[in-house]
Formats: structure tokens, C-alpha cells, sequence
């Protein structure tokens, strides 16, 4: 049976000044329909790059992205991006900004009533309904990245690509944004890819967790399933021994398994490091207080 979606083979060779530079090197994914995925791998592996083959903003050099039987060839509003920096257009309402991507998809399907009942639904779904008629100017950084994903799931997407979306976000905000998101996925069951360099987010959020190794000629290093029962509560989870050791897993993964020997310095790496657990310790100290 074919997968959902299936990354197959994928090269990416990059032209650069100094001749050309292998990013990619045989990248092989399957993704089932509803499954949410982590890419995680260190700063520069090529998880963007996937992303952007997956969206259709990049052609691979080789092989390439087949979802539901036909073949990735370039962007589509059945893969909806969500970047780390929303990308709102600032002289729109938030409620302007969801409606341009609501009419782009369904012009000529919905009614009026219809795509302003659809475009306040979604907006809802991320409690953003209250600043409808605000711009992304009057509204925070956790809020732009709200009407974000409402613009996304406006488009009913089949995919949902999301790199590092919560990147930009407080530790707070963050997970609160990672809650709504696993209430969201429970309502919506959407395919969902996410770029993360958060170890907590990853196996909080995930079904499955795709470690990538360094580059150049990055490629899939290992996949982790994440088996954890779902409704998931952080606090609960915190002392789960199962999450520990999916925790463990990915660590070992990243600063064992693939260390960065010349451009990763420890400096970077505890910062890294520090900020997956900084996240975790801080979001727990919060909500529990
Ligand atoms: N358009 C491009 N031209 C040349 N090289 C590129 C281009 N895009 C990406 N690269 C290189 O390909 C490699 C992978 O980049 P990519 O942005 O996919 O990594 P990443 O894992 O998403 O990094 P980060 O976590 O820092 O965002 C890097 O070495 C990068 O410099």
C-alpha cells in the first residue's frame, strides 16, 4: 500500500560560489495520513530544505515527493506553510489575513456567509476571534503566530508545514501555543510536519520523530515512534519514564550519535540543549504555580 505521503530519494545539490554543495543525499520518509512528524537535526542539516521540497518551493535535484499518488512538482494550497516569523500582511485585520488565504482556496465554492462563518470558525480554533478586526501591529508575537495557523488551517490543508513555528515564542507562550496545537490536532487529526530545535516539543508533540544527521549530504538518521497516549498532559509527562527515555533517545542522538565536531561549538550545544529543558522547566514551574 502507498503512503500518504512519501519523500523518495530526495537529493539537494545547492550551486554555491565554491562549486556545488550536496545538501541532501538520499532522503527517505513515509508519512501516514493524520500522522504528526518532528524533524529535528542540528543548525544547517537540511530540515528547511525538506520542508521547502515537501511545500514545493524547492525542487529536489533528485527524486522527489509524492503525496497521494501524484508527484510534488510546486506550492499548493494543499500543503500550507507555517513559518517561524507568521508572515502576516501588516495592513490587514487578522480577519483580512485568514480571508485572503479562505478566498485564494474556496472562491467559487463557498458562499459570502459561508467564508465569513469559516474564516471566524478558524480564527476561534486558535482563540484569536476577540482581535479580529486588530492588525498584526496592535496584537503579540504568540498571537501573530495564532492568526498564522489559522490562515493555514483555513486552507483545509492535507498537509500542514510548520518550521519551527513556536521558535520565536517565550517559553510561556510556547506552550501554550503547543497545547492549542495538540487540542487543534485532536479535533482536526491534520498530516503535520514541523521543523523543531526543541527536544520537549518534539516528543510532546509527535507520532513520530525524524532525527536528521549533519551535513553536507544530510540524509535521515533515525526515527523515533513516539507511543505516548494522547490526550497528553506536560505535567504528567514530565515524570513518565517512557518520555524520559524518548528524551533520552533524541539527546543521545544529537550530542552523542551526531555531535558537531567543527562548526557546533559547546557553547551552542548547551544552549540548545538548556533551552529544550529551560522550556520545559519554566512552561512546568508556570502552569503549576
Ligand atoms: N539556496 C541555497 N543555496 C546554497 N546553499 C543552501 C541554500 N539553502 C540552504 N543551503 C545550505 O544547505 C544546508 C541546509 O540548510 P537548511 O536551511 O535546510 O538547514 P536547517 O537544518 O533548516 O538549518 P537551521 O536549523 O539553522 O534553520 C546548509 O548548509 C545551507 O547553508
Amino acid at each position: 500500500m502507498s503512503s500518504f505521503l512519501e519523500i523518495s530519494g530526495v537529493d539537494m545539490v545547492f550551486p554555491t560560489p565554491k562549486g556545488s554543495f550536496t545538501a541532501l543525499k538520499d532522503v527517505n520518509l513515509k508519512i501516514n495520513k493524520g500522522e504528526f512528524v518532528s524533524l529535528i537535526g542540528h543548525s544547517g542539516c537540511g530540515k528547511s530544505t525538506v520542508l521547502n521540497i515537501v511545500a514545493g518551493l524547492y525542487q529536489a535535484s533528485s527524486g522527489g515527493v509524492i503525496l497521494k499518488n501524484a508527484e510534488v512538482k510546486e506550492p499548493g494550497p494543499e500543503r500550507a506553510v507555517v513559518f517561524q516569523n507568521h508572515s502576516l500582511l501588516p495592513w490587514l485585520s487578522t480577519y483580512q489575513n485568514v480571508e485572503l488565504a479562505v478566498k485564494k482556496v474556496f472562491s467559487g465554492k463557498m458562499s459570502k456567509t459561508e467564508m465569513k462563518q469559516w474564516i471566524e470558525h478558524n480564527l476561534q480554533l486558535v482563540h484569536m476571534d476577540h482581535a479580529m478586526h486588530k492588525r498584526p501591529g496592535e496584537i503579540s508575537g504568540g498571537m501573530k503566530q495564532r492568526v498564522g495557523i489559522a490562515r493555514a488551517l483555513a486552507m483545509q490543508p492535507e498537509v500542514l508545514l510548520m518550521d519551527e513555528p513556536f521558535g520565536a515564542l517565550d517559553a510561556l507562550t510556547r506552550a501554550h501555543m503547543q497545547d492549542s496545537l495538540m487540542e487543534i490536532q485532536s479535533q482536526l487529526n491534520n498530516t503535520v510536519i514541523m521543523i523543531t530545535h526543541d527536544v520537549d516539543e518534539a516528543v510532546l508533540l509527535s507520532d513520530k520523530i525524524v532525527m536528521m544527521t549533519n551535513g553536507p549530504e544530510a540524509t535521515v538518521g533515525e526515527i523515533l515512534s513516539v507511543k505516548l497516549e494522547r490526550p497528553r498532559n506536560r505535567l504528567a509527562l514530565a515524570q513518565d519514564t517512557e518520555y524520559n527515555r524518548l528524551r533520552s533517545e533524541v539527546l543521545k542522538f544529537l550530542y552523542e550519535k551526531q555531535r558537531k565536531v567543527q562548526s557546533f561549538t559547546n557553547k551552542q550545544a548547551s544552549k540548545m540543549q538548556g533551552m529544550s529543558q529551560q522550556t520545559s522547566h519554566k512552561a512546568i514551574k508556570v502552569i503549576s504555580s
